[in-house]
C-alpha cells in the first residue's frame, strides 16, 4: 500500500497522521509512505524525527479579516495545489489522507481532482475549516468524536476516535520520573496547554508555584517552545524559586509516555490531548482555548465533563488558586480521582488505529 499522509500547523493534526503510519507499518511492514507538510508549521520540526519521507508546500492559511493577504493565501492554495498533483503523479498512491490544516487541503484537493481516493479525519467536535472544504469529494470521512457527525455527509462518515489514542494505550515505555530529576514513587501533576504552550496555563502555574512548593506531589509544567523564556522572566521578576520536585520544560518529545506515567493532567481540550488522556484514563482538569473556531475546544471538554472523566474551567476562572483546589482534590484524594479514571477509560477508544486502518482500506481500489 502507498499512503500520502497530509496534516500540518500544529501538533493535533500531525500525530494522529504519525499514529496512523506506525498502525499501517505494523500491519503492512512493506507498505510505503509519503508525509506532505508545509513550510510554515510545526510538521517541518516533528515530522523529520520519525523514518517517514517528508516533502514540503508553501501554503498558510486564511485571514479572519478581509485583506490583501487572503489573496495572497488564494495564490499559494493554487500553487501549491498544482506542486502537490506532481508529487502525487510521481508518487502514485492508493490512498491519500488528510488530518486537518492548510496543507492537507491543497494536497487532498489536488488527488480529488486527479481521482484518487481521499480519507479525511476531523479530530474535534466542530469541523475545521480544511475539513468542511475537503468533505464533499472525500471518499470516506473518520471521526474523533461522536458529536461532529451531523457536520458531515452522514453516508461515507464513521466515528473511528484518534488513533494516538491506540499508540498511547499500547505503548511499552521505561520513562522514569528520575530522567527529570524526580521521583518514582511520588504523585506528579503534568500541565501542558496543547502542542504549543498556553499563557493562561503557564500565568496559573505561576501563580500556584509557591504552594505547589509545599505540595508532598511533584509538578511538571510544560511551558511550550516559544513561552518557556517568558515563563522563567516572570519566575525570577516575581522572586520565585521552584522547589526540587517542580520541572518546568519547553517541549517533550515522547508525550505519550511522560503521560502515562502522570497521576493528573492539566490541559487545553484540543483533540488529540483528549484521545491521549482517555486512552490511559488519566483524570484531567481541562482549560479549553477560548481562541479557536467555533469554541470546539469547550465541546470536546463537554463529552469528557459529562461522562464524568474530567473536570473542566473556563479560562476567565482559570487562575492559581482554582488550579490548586481542583489538583488538591484528584492529588490528595484518591476517591474522586479513581471515579474520574474509571470514567475516562471508559470514554478513550483504543482500537481508533484499527478503525482508521480498516477504513482507509475500504477505499483502496484493487
Ligand atoms: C490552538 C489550537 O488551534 N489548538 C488545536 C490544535 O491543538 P494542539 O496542536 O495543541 O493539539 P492537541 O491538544 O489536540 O494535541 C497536542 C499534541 O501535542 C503533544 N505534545 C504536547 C506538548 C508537548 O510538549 N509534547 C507533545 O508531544 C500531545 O501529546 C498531543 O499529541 O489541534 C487540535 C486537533 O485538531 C485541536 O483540537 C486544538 O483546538
Amino acid at each position: 500500500m502507498k499512503v500520502v499522509l497530509s496534516g500540518g500547523g500544529t501538533g493535533g493534526h500531525i500525530y494522529p497522521a504519525l499514529a496512523l503510519a506506525k498502525i499501517i507499518e505494523e500491519k503492512e511492514p512493506e507498505a510505503e509512505f509519503l508525509y506532505i507538510g508545509s513550510f510554515r508549521g510545526v510538521e517541518k520540526q516533528i515530522v523529520p524525527k520519525t523514518n517517514l519521507p517528508f516533502m514540503q508546500l508553501d501554503v498558510q492559511g486564511f485571514s479572519r479579516s478581509l485583506s490583501l493577504t487572503n489573496f495572497k493565501t488564494v495564490y499559494l492554495f493554487l500553487k501549491a495545489t498544482a506542486a502537490a498533483k506532481k508529487i502525487l503523479k510521481n508518487f502514485q498512491p492508493d490512498v491519500v489522507v488528510g488530518t486537518g490544516g492548510y496543507v492537507s487541503g491543497a494536497v487532498l484537493y489536488a488527488a480529488q481532482q486527479m481521482g484518487i481516493p481521499t480519507v479525511i479525519h476531523e479530530q474535534n467536535s466542530v469541523a475545521g475549516v480544511t475539513n468542511k472544504f475537503l468533505a464533499k469529494n472525500a471518499t470516506k470521512i473518520g471521526l474523533g468524536f461522536e458529536a461532529a457527525k451531523d457536520q458531515f455527509p452522514a453516508d461515507k462518515t464513521e466515528v473511528i476516535g484518534n488513533p494516538r489514542a491506540q499508540e498511547v494505550a499500547n505503548l511499552q515505555s521505561d520513562f522514569s520520573w528520575t530522567s527529570y530529576g524526580l521521583e518514582d514513587d511520588k504523585k506528579t501533576l503534568l500541565i501542558f496547554g496543547g502542542s504549543q504552550g498556553a499563557p493562561a496555563i503557564n500565568l496559573a502555574t505561576l501563580d500556584a508555584i509557591s504552594t505547589f512548593n509545599d505540595r508532598p506531589y511533584q509538578v511538571v509544567l510544560v511551558a511550550g517552545p516559544k513561552r518557556i523564556d517568558n515563563f522563567n522572566r516572570l519566575l525570577q521578576e516575581r522572586g520565585l524559586t521552584l522547589g526540587d520536585h517542580i520541572k518546568v520544560l519547553p517541549y517533550i518529545d515522547n508525550m505519550p509516555a511522560v503521560m502515562k506515567k502522570a497521576d493528573v493532567l492539566v490541559s487545553r481540550a484540543g483533540a488529540t490531548s483528549i484521545a491521549e488522556l482517555t486512552a490511559l484514563g488519566l483524570p484531567a482538569i481541562l482549560v479549553p482555548s477560548p481562541f479557536v473556531t467555533g469554541d470546539h475546544q469547550s465541546k470536546n471538554a463537554s463529552a469528557l465533563v459529562e461522562a464524568g472523566a474530567a473536570l473542566s474551567i473556563k479560562e476567565p476562572d482559570f487562575n492559581g488558586e482554582s488550579l490548586i483546589k481542583a489538583a488538591d482534590a484528584l492529588l490528595l484524594d484518591d476517591q474522586q480521582a479513581k471515579a474520574m479514571q474509571a470514567q475516562s477509560s471508559a470514554v478513550g477508544i483504543t482500537d481508533a488505529g484499527d478503525r482508521f486502518y480498516r477504513l482507509i482500506k475500504s477505499v483502496i481500489k484493487d
